[in-house]
């Protein structure tokens, strides 16, 4: 048999998918070993194989099919753009999408002002912003510690993930407007869809079952 192939992101999200998977019957002990440098980890009897990789790559690797399955959060799937089914919300790594900044850039955002914005997802923010009249917006992208960008100067709003909120806060800013919730998402190749169908669906089933509980 063919061994179907799913793709983790790697980092927060994977604990919890990893449990998920544990609770429908599908081992992923070998994964946890956080020495080991090995990166796929096939079982055998399932004929289900898994790998760790790079949030932003696992929907590259679902579009070109060299993994039938991804699992990764909505912010990932949205910037990267590719062609797949989203098929399932996991319920995990809730989070929101945000526009944010001082109070004070509330101001320039309701008078229509040119404004800067960093962020991590830049055809999120393009997106967005390209959706507004009468805006116009420089996006600059970063990769990390976003929040630093209104502080330091380099911009005067951000698009960011905003969790609980305490990042803004012990940092002066402010949510100013929500772009959209997020959550983590389970994608699948468009052939596989069809040629995997009912190996697919009865994963997703049986995830959607544990859920309920
Ligand atoms: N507070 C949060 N901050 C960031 N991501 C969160 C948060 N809560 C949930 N998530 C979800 O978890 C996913 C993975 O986040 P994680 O921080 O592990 O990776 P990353 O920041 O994309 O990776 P890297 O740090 O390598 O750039 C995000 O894409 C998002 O969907
Ligand atoms: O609302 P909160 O609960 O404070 O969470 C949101 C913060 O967490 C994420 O950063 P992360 O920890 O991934 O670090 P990074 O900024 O370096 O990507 C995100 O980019 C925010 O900065």
């Amino acid at each position: 048999m063919r061994y179907l192939t799913v793709a983790l992101a790697k980092g927060r999200l994977a604990a919890r998918a990893m449990e998920m998977f544990e609770q429908i019957g599908i081992s992923c002990e070998e994964m946890k070993d956080k020495d080991s440098r090995k990166l796929i980890f096939a079982n055998e009897e399932l004929g289900i194989r898994f790998f760790l990789a790079k949030a932003t790559d696992v929907p590259t690797y679902v579009e070109y099919g060299a993994a039938d399955i991804g699992i990764a959060g909505r912010d990932t799937i949205l910037e990267e753009g590719r062609k797949l089914y989203e098929v399932m919300d996991l319920g995990i790594g809730r989070c929101r999408m945000c526009v944010c900044g001082p109070e004070s850039a509330g101001e320039r955002l309701k008078h229509h002002e040119l404004i800067r914005v960093a962020t991590k997802y830049p055809n999120i923010a393009r997106d967005y912003f390209h959706n507004r009249k009468y805006q116009t917006a420089e996006i600059i992208r970063l990769n990390g510690s976003i929040e630093l960008a209104p502080i330091v100067g380099l911009s005067e709003v951000i698009v960011d993930i905003v969790e609980t909120g305490s990042t803004l806060r012990e940092n002066g800013l402010t949510v100013l407007e929500e772009i959209c919730p997020l959550s983590a998402r389970m994608v699948v190749n468009q052939v596989s869809m069809k040629t995997e169908h009912e190996r697919i669906t009865k994963i997703i089933r049986a995830l959607e079952r544990t859920g309920e509980k």
